[in-house]
């Protein structure tokens, strides 16, 4: 199963009264992965958005990874997502069982993806490569890490931080193989406008 092209990810305000619709939109527009990511402590609310999330990516065929959670990600039997202080992966990896997806943040360093790696991460993330709206306090990462990673690290490399259609190509041309977005997707007006983003996200991996 390769892991390229688009991987949306839900951002609770900015999708706030049209969260199903535009995540809709987006898997109407081909995305590869979406990742549920929602950091309130509201469990029922949780369980009830990712519940419409997976049967959602069920119905387009995409893949449904949940943030932080592990425990949730087992309950619904999908991936995770997990950060430096979001626990170890190799207990998420013995939870969720060997076909899970599992990622894992690695900034800009290109031994905490080694680790990951060996930890039996399914992709790593680095990131922040522009400015973000979402997440404006990331840790930066530079184009170059790409290539460096690339030939380092055999895994799926997924980027992110304030990625668009109009600063994304160079991450691709440099290696990248997830584009992971949230405002230059979900920040659209209309739901036509996020579905056309998504298709020209994966148009990227085109070529
Ligand atoms: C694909 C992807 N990459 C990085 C992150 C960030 O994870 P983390 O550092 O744990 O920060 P939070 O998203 O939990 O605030 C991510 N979620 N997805
Ligand atoms: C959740 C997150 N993690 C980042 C990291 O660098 O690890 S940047 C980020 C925010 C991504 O949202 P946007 O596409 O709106 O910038
Ligand atoms: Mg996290």
């Amino acid at each position: 199963m390769k892991l390229r092209g688009l991987y949306a990810i839900t951002d609770s305000q900015l999708l706030a009264g049209r969260f199903l619709s535009h995540v809709e939109a987006a898997l109407e527009g081909g995305v590869r992965l979406l990742q549920y990511r929602d950091k309130s402590d509201d469990t029922a609310p949780r369980l009830r958005e990712a519940e419409a999330l997976k049967t959602l990516c069920e119905r387009y065929g995409t893949e449904l990874i949940i943030n932080d959670d592990a425990e949730l990600a087992a309950r619904l039997g999908v991936g995770v997502h997990l950060g430096q202080t979001d626990g170890p992966l190799t207990p998420a990896r013995a939870l969720l069982g060997r076909q899970a997806i599992i990622g894992s943040t690695c900034h800009a360093s290109l031994d905490l993806a080694q680790q990951a790696a060996n930890e039996g991460a399914s992709y790593v993330a680095f990131g922040r490569f522009f400015n973000s709206v979402t997440k404006p306090g990331a840790p930066a990462a530079s184009v170059d890490l790409l290539e460096q990673a690339r030939a380092q690290v055999k895994l799926p490399i997924a980027v992110i931080g304030g990625i668009t259609l109009d600063n994304a190509a160079p991450l691709v041309a440099h290696g990248a193989d997830l584009l992971a977005v949230i405002h230059g997707l979900f920040g659209a007006d209309s739901a036509q406008e996020v579905t056309r983003r998504a298709r020209a996200f994966n148009a990227l991996f085109a070529c």
